[in-house]
């Protein structure tokens, strides 16, 4: 398998979509500040819905846009019937918030949508700037739970207005891929190599790019993009497809039948009689020796183009017998791509060991999907690294993640949304989040509190109240607390390093092994407990009450 890897973390003007600029606007405070911008360069103040735009103007027209807002970010149910999900899209957001400005003729489009509205409102909107916006959040790459703030904005109100539809956008599916990848890695197991194939299948080339990358931070080991490769410094690895096998009839097809000045083909023949392989294809061993003078070190075979014991193995191990033997090469493996992968790749080992290659390795791919992975770790198999796209790429088993934004605090009020189902109640005013640890290092409980109360300390019995059923409370002593919601963005600054891809892996594996097994088991997972504050429980019930109108029944 031809591969490359670096570990070195590309400095963000590096990061730039060469293909896809979009230049910073030269006057602009913030974009000569940072330098940073979006990957994408369709991440403008304009990808968003049009009634963030039309709230922004009533904001304005009711002289309340300066007016200060919190709005939190959210989600309420943790995807693919797990009980964890991983926080992706942090580097995305900040490289969003920090070069917002509308563009000249993002307003010139404006007006002609909004014919009606003041013309002293569109030149507000075109000086706009987040310079007055605050944000925390989780870290890239956390390990999160239904109903924690990810993200807190806070700033004025329309302009906190006009970053949601963006900001879900760049959170929901990343973060979406990355628990993908992460359940697929857990149910691969940890020493079997993962690579992205999904380019192919991905949702248009956004979509791909965002797959690729953060399949990678969720537990992935590589993909198959080339561009993810070169912007994002992951991993690069691939095969070859049928088509390489279907495209060679004879021997003619080869240049030469010699690798250097030594005989290849002859050889390989001679092997295939002396190992009494009589009924293997001929044109897909001569299309496996093409592959081999291509890449003597990093021979590796799609063997299931016409018949996968019969003919695709026996015919890779005569190659791989004499690359390995007459030339001191190295012969890597086979990539299965059909029929029973648990029961093909034992056979093949089999065949391997006979002849004395069982190091070569065995690449599975073929509609793979999480439960495809659960069931061949139980059925036992050979396979060395699975090659995963359509699945993988599509979150086929949820393709949505449903993060949300909601308005906490306005004017110092705090703000609520009430609904009849209770997860949809919304946490009013502005939280901290603590990460209570046990002893073990295991992650016990994570508590909300509101702003003003006093931090938890460790070694002391902490009240944890369930934030709607009142009843369910637990006391935890903590050995460690960490507060999770951090500072990230203030006074136009980003305050915290743009993550590597292998930095934001690294934060995953980490949060991962902090989680009680029974977490992340795919059957039946217990939930992690997401708690509130005794005090922020009274406040939020009374909150809730004060807004729910009383009927009256006669
Ligand atoms: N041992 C196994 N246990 C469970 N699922 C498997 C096993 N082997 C393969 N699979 C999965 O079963 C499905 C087989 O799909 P399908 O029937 O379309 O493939 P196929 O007929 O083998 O190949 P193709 O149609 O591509 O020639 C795939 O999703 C594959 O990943
Ligand atoms: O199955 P996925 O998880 O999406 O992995 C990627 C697939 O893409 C390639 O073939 P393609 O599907 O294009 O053709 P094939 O089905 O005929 O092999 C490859 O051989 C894999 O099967
Ligand atoms: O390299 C491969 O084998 C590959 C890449 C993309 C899709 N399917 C297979
Ligand atoms: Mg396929």
């Amino acid at each position: 398998m031809s591969q490359s890897d670096s570990s070195s973390t590309p400095t963000p003007a590096g990061l730039k979509l060469d293909n896809l600029p979009k230049k910073p606007q030269p006057n602009s405070p913030m974009s000569r500040q940072h330098g940073f911008v979006p990957y994408n360069s369709l991440v403008t103040p304009l990808l968003t819905d049009m009634y963030q735009v039309t709230m922004c103007y009533a904001y304005w027209k009711a002289n309340r846009h300066e007016e200060h807002a919190v709005f939190e970010l959210f989600f309420r149910k943790n995807p693919f019937q797990g009980e964890f999900t991983l926080f992706c899209g942090l580097e995305e957001v900040l490289r969003f918030v920090s070069s917002f400005e509308f563009s000249k003729s993002d307003i010139e489009y404006l007006e002609t949508v909004l014919p009606n509205c003041d013309p002293k409102f569109l030149e507000w909107l075109a000086d706009v700037d987040t310079s007055k916006v605050t944000l925390h959040s989780m870290e890239e790459g956390s390990v999160v739970f239904p109903r924690l703030p990810l993200i807190r904005v806070e700033g004025p109100l329309g302009i906190c207005q006009l970053l949601e539809t963006t900001l879900l956008n760049l959170t929901n599916f990343s973060s979406l891929i990355a628990t993908n990848a992460q359940r697929m890695r857990l149910a691969a197991g940890a020493d079997k190599k993962l690579l992205e194939f999904g380019l192919r299948r991905a949702q248009g080339p956004d979509g791909a790019m965002t797959a690729s990358r953060y399949a990678c931070v969720g537990g992935f080991d590589g993909t198959s993009n080339l561009l993810a490769g070169k912007l994002f410094n992951v991993g690069v690895a691939g095969t070859h497809a049928h088509a390489f096998v279907s495209s060679f009839r004879t021997v003619a097809d080869l240049a030469s039948t010699k690798m250097g000045d030594e005989e290849f083909w002859e050889d390989v023949e001679k092997k295939r009689e002396e190992l009494g392989f009589t009924n293997t294809n001929t044109s897909e061993l001569v299309a496996f020796v093409a592959y081999a003078q291509a890449f003597p070190d990093s021979f590796l075979a799609l063997v299931d183009t016409y018949d996968t014991l019969h003919s695709g193995v026996p015919n890779f191990i005569c190659v791989a017998l004499v690359l390995r033997d007459k030339f001191q090469r190295k012969p890597v493996g086979i990539r299965l791509d059909s029929g029973d992968l648990s029961y093909l790749s034992r056979q093949a080992r089999q065949m391997f060991k006979k002849y004395g290659l069982e190091k070569a390795i065995i690449v599975a791919s073929n509609d793979i999907n999480e439960d495809v992975l659960q069931s061949l770790s139980k059925q036992g198999h050979e396979i060395d690294s699975f090659g995963i796209g359509t699945n993988l790429v599509t979150c086929q088993a949820q393709p949505a993640l449903g993060m949300v934004y909601k308005l906490v605090e306005c004017n110092g009020q705090p703000c609520v949304k009430l609904s009849n189902e209770f997860e949809k109640t919304t946490l009013p005013g502005k939280k901290r989040v603590y990460r209570l640890i046990g002893k073990d290092s295991v992650a016990l409980v994570d508590l909300m509190k509101h702003a003003d109360e006093p931090a938890p300390r460790p070694g002391e019995t902490i009240r944890c109240c369930h934030p709607f059923v009142e009843r369910k409370r637990c006391d935890v002593r903590p050995s460690e607390v960490i507060e999770i919601l951090k500072p990230v963005f203030q006074d136009s600054k980003v305050l915290v390093p743009m993550n590597s891809v292998e930095d934001a892996r690294k934060r995953v594996q980490k949060q991962m092994s902090i989680l009680r097994e029974d977490h992340v088991r795919s059957l039946n997972p217990a939930p992690y407990k997401v708690s509130i504050s005794e005090s922020y429980a009274v406040f939020a019930r009374e909150l809730w009450q004060a807004n729910q109108p009383i009927e009256l029944f006669e």
